[in-house]
């Protein structure tokens, strides 16, 4: 029996079942015509707007789609006056584009605003065995309710408007097993990027990724979203996690979930979503929780990044001469020494904020470490949403924040990205909860290190590289 036969026949992995019900048909290359659930649009989507108006198409299924504004939201204040002149239009086109197709806006003002993976799952807009599509990579993130998710780009975007369905190839199948039971001190966070600093941030470039195992169970489902939004640092087109009694406890009760005997009806449904025991994948890989240690990037890839205790890769052990001068690369850009410990490295800034790491958890997280201290170093806070903000104040958080030091800001992509205006100046190194630390990704010639909020917490506190274990030790 050849492996496609053997697949055929063997039981079906959670990703083929929420494939399969969305799949309408198939076309002579065989590519799948899928019908899209939910759509979510942030101000990028006015490529896809465009697009649709060139051809004077109305919006299909304009109840299926939410434009939330994230991306070049001030974070100082939630007036449109506010906004940098530069980008106003761009909100001001998320505005009108929605307005005119009758598409609802969770809006700069909206007390629900916040970043578009944060708002989805908090609204419950994300439930399980959904499918979900933006035209945003971080998309994935949905995943971790046992949706099926993935970013698109702007042409898909504008066929999805037009159509409310998307071509696409089945992606190849791949599960990351963690086995085990985290130490103290390690988060989803150091999951995802210990998993990337191994295989590469390639590794999983063609793969729908599940996450499977003891670990992944433990965790809850704020972690679980940390890890899934990371999927794509990694190279993979989405990740999924199967949902359990926390994920469903999670999605009762939002404004978006279904009610009563729909949700009974959804519940049985969503039980059913779990990979069968003889499933196959093309690749199974499996991490022993033991080995996962806080870890933080050191260099401008997720996959440069080295458990917190270790030191900064000396080119001249590089495996090939290749890599040497992409090590080196990455140690100019960063303005580090070969061998340099790694816990030495002195930082200019700390963010805490984003899509990967500004939930309650992690603002708990961080405000754990910081609470009656004072930080080294300047920074800021912007929760992942406008209701995690007001939660935040309601625990007090906000007054550890500013007491330590921190700006207290308004919820968005903020200094993730940089695309509002916060950002680092050229030269500076900033200990950041996000999920990218491309040349350049929160200011031309800033530094980037990214790290779990607990991590970023501690940095603020010492002014350098911190393994949180020594801290609180
Ligand atoms: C601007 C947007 C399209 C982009 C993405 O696709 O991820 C951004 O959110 C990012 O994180 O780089
Ligand atoms: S917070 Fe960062 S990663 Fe997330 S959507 Fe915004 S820019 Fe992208």
């Amino acid at each position: 029996m050849d492996h496609i036969e053997s697949r055929a026949m063997a039981g079906k992995t959670l990703f083929d079942k929420v494939w399969q019900v969305h799949e309408i048909c198939q076309n002579n290359e065989g590519q799948s015509l899928l019908w899209v659930d939910r759509h979510l649009a942030h101000e990028g989507s006015f490529h896809a707007f465009n697009k649709l108006a060139e051809r004077d198409l109305p919006v299909r299924h304009p109840e299926c789609t939410t434009g939330v504004a994230d991306h070049y939201v001030p974070t100082i204040s939630r007036t449109l006056a506010a906004v940098q002149p530069k980008v106003r239009h761009v909100i001001r086109q998320l505005i009108d584009n929605t307005q005119r197709h009758g598409v609802s806006l969770i809006g700069l003002d909206d007390p629900r605003q916040g970043i578009v993976h944060v708002v989805g799952p908090e609204q419950g807009l994300t439930q399980p065995g959904l499918l979900m599509v933006c035209g945003d990579s971080h998309t994935s993130t949905h995943g971790a309710l046992g949706a099926l998710a993935f970013g698109i780009g702007a042409s898909e975007v504008a066929h999805v408007l037009a159509t409310q369905t998307l071509w696409q190839d089945k992606p190849r199948q791949m599960r990351i097993s963690i086995e085990g039971q985290l130490a103290p001190g390690v988060t989803a966070k150091d999951i995802a990027l210990s998993w990337i600093a191994r295989l590469g941030a390639d590794a999983a470039r063609g793969y729908a990724i599940e996450y499977a195992g003891s670990v992944i169970r433990d965790l809850s489902v704020e972690a679980r979203l940390t890890l899934c939004n990371m999927s794509i640092e990694g190279g993979g087109r989405c990740g999924m996690i199967a949902p359990d009694e926390k994920t469903i406890d999670y999605v009762k009760g939002r404004a978006f979930a279904p009610q009563g005997d729909q949700l009974e009806q959804a519940v049985e449904y969503w039980q059913s979503l779990f990979s069968d025991a003889d499933a196959q994948f093309d690749l199974e890989i499996t991490l022993n929780a033991d080995d996962i240690a806080p870890t933080v990037t050191w260099g401008v890839s997720p996959e440069e990044a080295l458990p917190i205790d270790g030191r900064v890769p000396d080119p001249a052990q590089a495996s090939s001469p290749g890599k040497a001068l992409q090590l080196q690369d990455s140690l100019d850009y960063m303005g580090l020494q070969a061998g340099q410990k790694l816990t030495q490295i002195r930082v200019d800034k700390v963010f805490i904020g984003s899509c990967t790491n500004a939930r309650m958890e992690d603002l708990r997280a961080a405000a754990d470490v910081l609470r009656g201290k004072r930080c080294k170093v300047p920074g800021f806070v912007s929760p992942g949403s406008t209701l995690v903000k007001v939660q935040a104040e309601a625990e007090g958080l906000d007054k550890i924040f500013m007491s330590a030091g921190l700006e207290w800001r308004e919820s968005g992509c903020s200094m993730c990205v940089g695309m509002n205006g916060d950002l680092m100046a050229s030269g500076e190194r900033c200990a950041s909860t996000t999920n990218r630390n491309f040349k350049g990704r929160q200011g031309p010639g800033s530094r980037t290190h990214l790290m779990s909020p607990a991590m970023v917490a501690a940095a603020a506190l010492t002014g350098h590289l911190t393994d949180i274990r020594d801290l609180s030790e």
